[in-house]
């Protein structure tokens, strides 16, 4: 479960921004739409505890991550909260199925291979574990950056442009993906994007916008 509150943020005079108020329930999701520049990425960091807000509140499960700090932060991303990235973050010089092991140390879970198996059959890629990243096709890497974000089971999955880089079959194949895996695990699930092609896909949608003072409309 995700609730923000009041969330506002500023780098510098030019960009201050205030966002919308935002629930998401477990089991269920978000489209956060909005053009180039309006605060996306920015908004996916403050939830993530990677900045932090000026004014408001983060809760995820309960916690307010507004209020951590350091290693309590450290800790309770990796054990709660899965990052899609649009590019994927993997180390390539370890298998797959090795990136998904150091997941869960990172994570602080115990290593448990039947679950990694679990996860990679059910996103395609059962044959993949003993690949390289680089061996693996664009599709297949976004597919994988979706088990890494999953395979700590985090009680919110954060999608930065997931599906900017694919085409339209693979694009609604890694929606209904991500919206399986989390209804799965019981998480809750943010979609950050400017890709209009997701809104048929979604029936709850946020989007940012500008005027004046740079502010937020929900929809
Ligand atoms: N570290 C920074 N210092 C100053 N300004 C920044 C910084 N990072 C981002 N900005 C500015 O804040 C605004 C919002 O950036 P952000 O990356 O959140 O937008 P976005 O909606 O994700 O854009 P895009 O869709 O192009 O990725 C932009 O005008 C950007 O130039």
């Amino acid at each position: 479960m995700l609730t923000t509150r009041s969330l506002s943020f500023e780098y510098n005079q030019a960009n201050r921004f205030e966002f919308p108020g935002l629930s998401v329930a477990v089991g269920s999701d978000l489209l956060v739409l909005g053009e180039s520049g309006i605060g996306k990425t920015t908004l996916l960091h403050l939830i993530a505890g990677l900045q932090k807000p000026k004014t408001g509140k983060i809760l995820i499960g309960g916690t307010d991550v507004a209020r951590l700090s350091g290693k309590q932060l450290d800790a309770f991303r990796g054990a709660n909260v899965g990052i899609v990235f649009q590019r994927p973050h993997f180390i390539q010089s370890l298998t797959l199925e090795e990136n998904l092991a150091l997941m869960r140390f990172l994570g602080g879970k115990e290593a448990d291979p039947h679950w990694i198996k679990v996860v990679l059959d059910g996103l395609g890629l059962i044959g993949k574990q003993k690949s390289s990243p680089r061996q693996l096709s664009q599709g297949e890497q976004q597919r994988a950056s979706i088990a890494l974000a999953v395979i700590n089971q985090p009680k919110l999955i954060l999608a930065d442009e997931p599906t900017a880089a694919l085409d339209d079959k693979n694009c609604h194949r890694v929606v209904e993906l991500l919206r399986g895996q989390t209804k799965k695990m019981q998480s809750s699930l943010v979609i950050i994007t400017h890709d209009q092609r997701l809104k048929a896909d979604f029936s709850r949608s946020v989007t940012l916008t500008k005027n004046d003072s740079l502010r937020a409309s929900t929809h």
